[in-house]
Formats: structure tokens, sequence, C-alpha cells
């Protein structure tokens, strides 16, 4: 009997199951897992906690990337001395006291691999087709590109993964985004994500899969296939997905950690199987024409806000929908926008070419082809350039890219996150306007009350250059001195050059290489057997059954993560004292006599909501963003228990769960009339998690007959349960299942292992060589 028809991530999600529960829920397991200092913290603590190790070393790689100071290294000799913010400081140095207790692979910051998490793994060969990618951030998406399934996690899901090489995850909804016909002239892979943001919206993806097809993603290169997976997550899905083809392969073949020889072949005639089949079904399928998109940038505090460049800024005038009237008189005041204004006339103050969106070798390129020849706007007073890896920079040095911006006044910086979110010293000051290469225009993303707009590298470019947005179609590139360098001279393989710099290791498919790799290979699984002894059962989480409590109602659409707890409290390495950074922006303002902070009329600075254990949220995406489990957790120092809303962000779902707050999806309608009334009248409302039922605080009157919630979640809920020790009961089937791996995908063993120490590297604080461990 022929098989049904298969999505792509049908395939590879039917490739990972460990086991399936009776109530519907799966566990995956994981084959690459990417950690970084933010999220990673909190999770090593609770490992050390319960007496627990990392299971898989192999599966697992190490980086620092948001925290880090993006001025020159020459004169770096370590961590200690070379951040000078306290917190991020220390971070850092817990990744790097982790990694070493742990044994897993790092790369440090006197590391030429170093860079922005998302772009190190594929530019390692860590990323691969048809595998579970996982690391604690939201832009995880962007491994997708490959064909893998690639999704971000809060940092209690990276204790587990750590624990037990497993996730637990629920079927997603597959939806396909076709884009078809070619891409015109000058029109890039950020231009086409950020239209289709637009069409779909930040919630059109919330809880599916993207799957992008069609003529117009094929013919683009990993680099911009990577930039439009990138940013699936600013779609809300919880992952993207592109077929793996020769593009794929060509990219991947020869890279550090891909398989070589034999087992390369073996692994290219797995990742051909990797396409949705013929009649495969879409539960939602969705066509656009390459030919309508034009050079696009957002105008407003949300990645939707989308916009040609030839188009002006929007008029609340014309809105009728109360809720997104209210969203945009809102966004338009705090970019300082005036309606009708066209996009080009609007000036800005800086520019920021970096992220890991458009840090890649061919984003610095677009942005040198425009830079050359000119100079950055007077009234530009920063543009900063920042490569995603030491390894990027080190190829645009070599072609002499960071000459043209030089000489075009612009910045040239080390490796990391940057200005995309300002954990580091770069950020905007207030109201300064920004042309920026990033994924996200959240209020305060780039510093507080900072004005983002999302473009392609070739567009902020030329906003540096000409002080205002510009529509590169106009723009007038310097053709007529022969440039110094050549800049897009042997593209791909002077970057493969940089990659294998360290390595001078012999070419893939050389018999001697194979041999070698494959000795390298423990014969047996690193599992380090994770102590079941500490198991089972663990306590900790509060169990959740009835609440009746203080509602307080919040009547916004697309709340965010980088809203809910912003960046600066994402520091600690502890789980709690975060109440104060709750809503921070909304619920403080500076008063400008004393310069402290003040309370504003913030809902939940208002009379008995200042004790309420309810969030009533009446607008879609609540909890859309960051992966950063930061946010429930201070939601629950606040002293909230249950969030209600019409949908939640994906991620910011299940860290909610993992805390033991309830997330309740209730429809729009519903909330508005049955629900917000009652908490406008500072009534309670009664959430009872085993009815499944939402009653009248006074009266007992139902409300809501039953809302939906996963079995398996409402069980953990409930009885307070931890996922890691229920999942350490799996143990025989986790070790079946990579007792089977093994051979069946051989070609994924070895991992981060088989990173090669470079010489010469300088020591840290904690005598961490690069590599040496
Ligand atoms: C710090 C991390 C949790 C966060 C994310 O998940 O995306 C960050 O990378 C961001 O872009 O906001
Ligand atoms: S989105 Fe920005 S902050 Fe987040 S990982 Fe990418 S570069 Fe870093």
């Amino acid at each position: 009997m022929a098989s049904k028809p298969r999505t792509l991530y049908d395939k590879v999600f039917d490739d990972h199951i460990v086991h399936k529960d009776e109530s519907g829920s799966y566990l995956l397991f994981i084959d690459r897992h990417l950690v970084h200092e933010v999220t990673s913290p909190q999770a090593f603590e609770g490992l050390t906690n319960a007496g627990r190790t990392v299971r898989r070393t192999d599966c697992t790689l190490a980086t620092v990337d948001h925290n880090i100071p993006t001025t020159s290294r020459e004169n770096f000799t370590d961590v200690s001395t070379f951040i000078e913010q306290d917190d991020s400081r220390l971070q850092v140095e817990t990744l790097e006291q982790n990694v070493k207790k742990f044994d897993v692979t790092y790369f440090g910051m006197d590391d030429d691999r170093q860079g922005i998490v998302h772009i190190v793994g594929p530019e390692q060969g860590f990323t691969l087709p048809g595998t579970t990618v996982v690391c604690g951030d939201s832009h995880t998406s962007t491994h997708g590109a490959f064909g893998s399934l690639a999704f971000g996690i809060g940092t209690s899901e990276v204790e587990h993964v750590l624990a037990t090489q497993t996730i637990i995850q629920a079927k997603s909804k597959n939806m396909r985004i076709t884009v078809d016909g070619d891409l015109s002239e000058g029109i890039t892979s950020k231009d086409l994500v950020l239209h289709v943001i637009g069409v779909i919206g930040t919630a059109g993806g919330t809880g599916s899969v993207i799957e992008f097809a069609g003529k117009a993603i094929e013919s683009l290169s990993m680099e911009a296939r990577m930039s439009i997976c990138n940013m699936a997550i600013e779609a809300g899905a919880r992952a993207g997905m592109i077929k793996p083809d020769q593009t794929t392969f060509d990219y991947i073949k020869g890279r550090p950690l891909a398989p070589k020889g034999a087992e390369w072949e073996k692994a290219l005639s797995y990742w051909k199987t990797l396409h949705s089949d013929e009649g495969a079904h879409f539960d939602y399928d969705i066509k656009i024409a390459a030919s309508d998109i034009v050079p696009t940038i957002t105008w407003g505090n949300s990645p939707q806000d989308a916009l040609p460049i030839t188009a002006s800024v929007p008029d609340p005038a014309n809105v009728s929908d109360p809720i997104k009237k209210a969203g945009m008189e809102r966004a338009l005041q705090y970019q300082g926008l005036t309606p009708n204004t066209p996009l080009k006339d609007i000036k800005i103050d800086k520019a920021f070419i970096g992220s890991c969106t458009n840090a890649r070798i061919e984003d610095l390129r677009a942005a040198a082809k425009v830079a050359k020849g000119h100079k950055k706007a007077d009234n530009v007073k920063l543009v900063l350039v920042v490569p995603g890896s030491g390894l990027i920079k080190a190829q645009a040095e070599k072609e002499g890219l960071h000459k043209i911006f030089e000489a075009a006044g612009f910045s040239w910086r080390e490796a990391g996150c940057s200005m995309c979110l300002g954990m580091n010293p770069d950020i905007l000051d207030p109201e300064e306007r920004c042309a920026s290469t990033s994924n996200r225009n959240f209020e305060g993303r780039q510093g507080a009350k900072s004005r983002t707009h999302l473009m392609s590298p070739a567009m902020a470019a030329a906003a540096a250059i000409k002080g205002h947005f510009t529509d590169i179609r106009e723009f007038d590139f310097n053709t007529s001195d022969e440039p110094s360098v050549a800049i897009e001279a042997e593209e791909d393989k002077a970057l493969q050059d940089a990659v294998y710099e360290h390595e001078k290791q012999p070419v893939a498919d050389t018999p001697g290489a194979i041999d070698e790799q494959i000795n390298d290979i423990p014969q047996e699984p690193e599992t380090k057997k994770a102590k079941v002894s500490a198991p089972a059962t663990a306590a900790g989480m509060d169990k959740f059954t009835v609440l009746t409590g203080t509602t307080a109602p919040l009547d916004k659409a697309n709340v965010d993560t980088d809203a809910i707890i912003p960046k600066q409290f994402l520091k600690t390495i502890k789980r709690t004292g975060l109440k104060n950074g709750l809503f921070y922006e909304a619920r403080f303002t500076k008063d400008p006599a004393t310069g402290k902070d003040v309370e504003t009329d913030f809902v939940l600075n208002v009379g008995q909501n200042r004790e309420a254990e309810i969030l009533l949220v009446t607008g879609d995406n609540f909890g859309c963003g960051s992966s950063r489990e930061h946010a429930p957790w201070a939601l629950k120092d606040f002293g909230i228990k249950c969030m209600i809303a019409p949908s939640f962000g994906d991620i910011f779902y299940n860290n909610s769960c993992k805390n033991g707050l309830l997330p309740i999806r209730i429809p729009q309608e519903v909330i508005l009339e049955k629900l917000y009334p009652v908490a406008q009248a500072g009534i309670k409302l009664t959430v009872d998690l085993p009815k499944q039922q939402i009653r009248h605080g006074e009266t007992d009157e139902v409300l809501v007959e039953q809302f939906d919630i996963e079995q398996f979640r409402k069980h953990c809920l409930i009885n307070g349960l931890d996922d890691i020790g229920l999942t350490l009961q799996k143990e025989e089937h986790i070790a079946k299942y990579e007792a089977e791996r093994r051979i069946k995908f051989s070609f994924l063993e070895g991992g981060s292992k088989l990173v090669k120490p470079i010489k010469g590297t300088k020591k840290s604080k904690f005598g961490v060589k690069a590599q040496e461990w």
C-alpha cells in the first residue's frame, strides 16, 4: 500500500519521534542544540541542582553573542577585563564556566569561529538537512533554510534538552507559502519576507510550520534563504522550512562538521527524500506573486507594519477597526511619524547593518556595493556594520569590504548581536531613528524610546548615504571608478576558504579524511547516562487547579515579550527578582525633576490590579517575539497565574506552562462580550482547569463552558509535574532511538565533538582555551 503523501515537516517530525503518549503529545529527539549566554545559565543551574549531566555533548555547541561589545578585540586577553558591563560579563563568564564544567564545545571571544549563534551553526556545517535544531532563542527558525526542523525554546526546555536530548512537542499545522515567478531586479529576500509578513500578519503563522516554496525561493542562495526562515518567527510560526536542494548541498559540502566521504553520500541520499510529496496536505496554502514584491520597509512597531518604499506613512483616519486604529495611533506617536508623509522623506539618525537576519557575507557585499565611493550623509551620526561571525569578518576583510565601509564613514566592528537588541553598549539614544537590517522593530528594541525601521542591507546602506529612506532602485551606484577590491570574486569559495583557515584538513571525499573522521566518532553514544537517580516526580512547579482572582484587563494586540520584559532584565542568571521589570516601559516613566522611576497609569498600577492574578488580553498574539522565559518568570513574580487572550506566541505559551502559569485561548468576541465587562467592573473571574471552565467570580455563572487545552499540559499543570522527571522515565525509548539513529543517521554522529582546536588562541579567565577540552 502506498504511504500517505507527507509534507517536508511531516517527514522530519516523523523521523524524530522517540515516543508518543496516549494524550497525543510527542517526545522528539534533538540532533543539534545551540547554546548562548542569555538563556542558558538557569538551565545549567537546574542540571547542577538535580545532579544531572549534559546527555549528548556531541549534539551541543555553544557560543557568545548577545552581551559582548563589538569594539576591536586587538587587546583582548579575557572576558573579565574586556567586558565592562558587570551583568553582561557575569553572563558570559557563567557560560564559560558551564561549558567547561559540562564539557560542551564552545567558541569564545578569542576564537574566530565565534559569532551569532544562528550564523555559526550553518557556517560550521553543524546545521544539516533533516535534523531537529533547537536553541534558547526565537530565531532558531533560521536553520530551517536547510530543510531542518528548527525552533526556539525557553530556558526550561533548554534544560530539558541538555538533560534528555529530547523535547516534548505537539504536532503543528502545515502551512505553505509559495512565491511564484522571479524577483525583480534589486529585490532581496528581506523584501520578500517583510512582504510576506505584511500579507499574513505577525500572528498569521501561529501554530504552524511554514514551508517556503516556489521558484522565487528556489532561486535564492542559502544566505538569502536563511534570512527568510529567520523571520518566520516574526510571522508567528513555530518554524520555517525550505526543502534542501543542490544549492543546499553545495553550501554544506566540505564545511568542518559536515559528513565526509561515504557518510556524505549516505546523507545525500537521505536528504534528497526531504521534500513535500505530491498531494501532501497543507492546512493553509498561500500564494504570493514575486512580481508584487518591491523594496519594503517597516514604519511601525511590529514587523507586519511593512510597506513598499514608494508608499506613505499610513493614516489612522482610514482605519475602522478600533483596536487596529488605536494601535496605529500609538505606533505613529512612538515612532514620531506624521500620517501621509512619503516614506522616502523620512530622515534617519543611525543605521545598523548586522544581526542573524542580515550579517552574512552576501549581506555585507550588498551593503558595500552601495557604500562604495560614497560617504554617509552628515545627518547620520553612526553606521554600524557588524559581521555575523569572526569568519565572516575575516572574509570581508580579505575582500576589502571593511575599507569600503570605513571610507564611507561607517564603523566596522567585531561579531555579535550588537544593536539588534542592544544588550551590549550598542544602543540608540531615545527618539533616534535607525535604518536597520535586523528583524524586530518593537518599542524600545534598540534602546529606550528607540525608533527602528527594518529593511534590507542595500536599503539600510542607501539610507545611510542619503540620510533618508531611499528606493534602492533609484540609487546612484558608484561604478565609475574601479573597485580597489573585487567584491564578488569567487564568492562561495572565498568564504569556504575562510571557514577552513584553521582546519587545513584534507578536502572532503578523500579516503583518508573519511577514515580519520569515522575513527574520531565514539563507538558508543555519548549518553553519559543522565543520572536517573534524581528523576521522576520532581516537584517544584506550582500546581494549578481552580483560581478565583482579580483580573486585570489589557486592551492591546501583539504584546511582544520585549514589552513584557525588556532586554536590560535578561542579564540575570536567576529565574526570580523580575517583578519590577514586568512591562517596565509601560509601568514606569522617569520623573524629569528627580530622574527617578515613577509609576504610570498602566493597568497593573491601578487599584486592585496591583494584586491581579489573571491577565485578560483583548488582542491577538500575546507574548509574540523573543523566546525569553523571563517573560513568564516576571509575570509569575508579579503574582499573575493565568493569562487569557485570543492567541499567544507559541514559545511564550510553552514557557508559561513550564512555569505553572496557565495560558488560555478564548475567541476575541467571547472575551469582549463575556469576560471583559466583568473584569472592567473590578469583579474576579474563576478559572477552573479540571473542568476547563471560566466562571463569574461572585455569582459562579459559567461564562466559558469549555476552553481548549492539550491534555498532557493539563495533566502537568494540575499535578505540578516537572517534564524532565517525566521524560527521564522514558529512558528506554530514548536509548532505543539513539541506537537506531547511530545506524540510520550515522552521518550525524560526532557532531560538535569533531571541532578542531585552534592553535595560538588566548587563554580566558577560567583557563579555558578555545576547544582544548
Ligand atoms: C535573548 C533571546 C531570548 C532573544 C530571542 O529569543 O529572540 C533574542 O535573541 C532576541 O532577538 O530578542
Ligand atoms: S535577533 Fe538579534 S539578538 Fe536575537 S539572536 Fe538574532 S542577532 Fe541576536
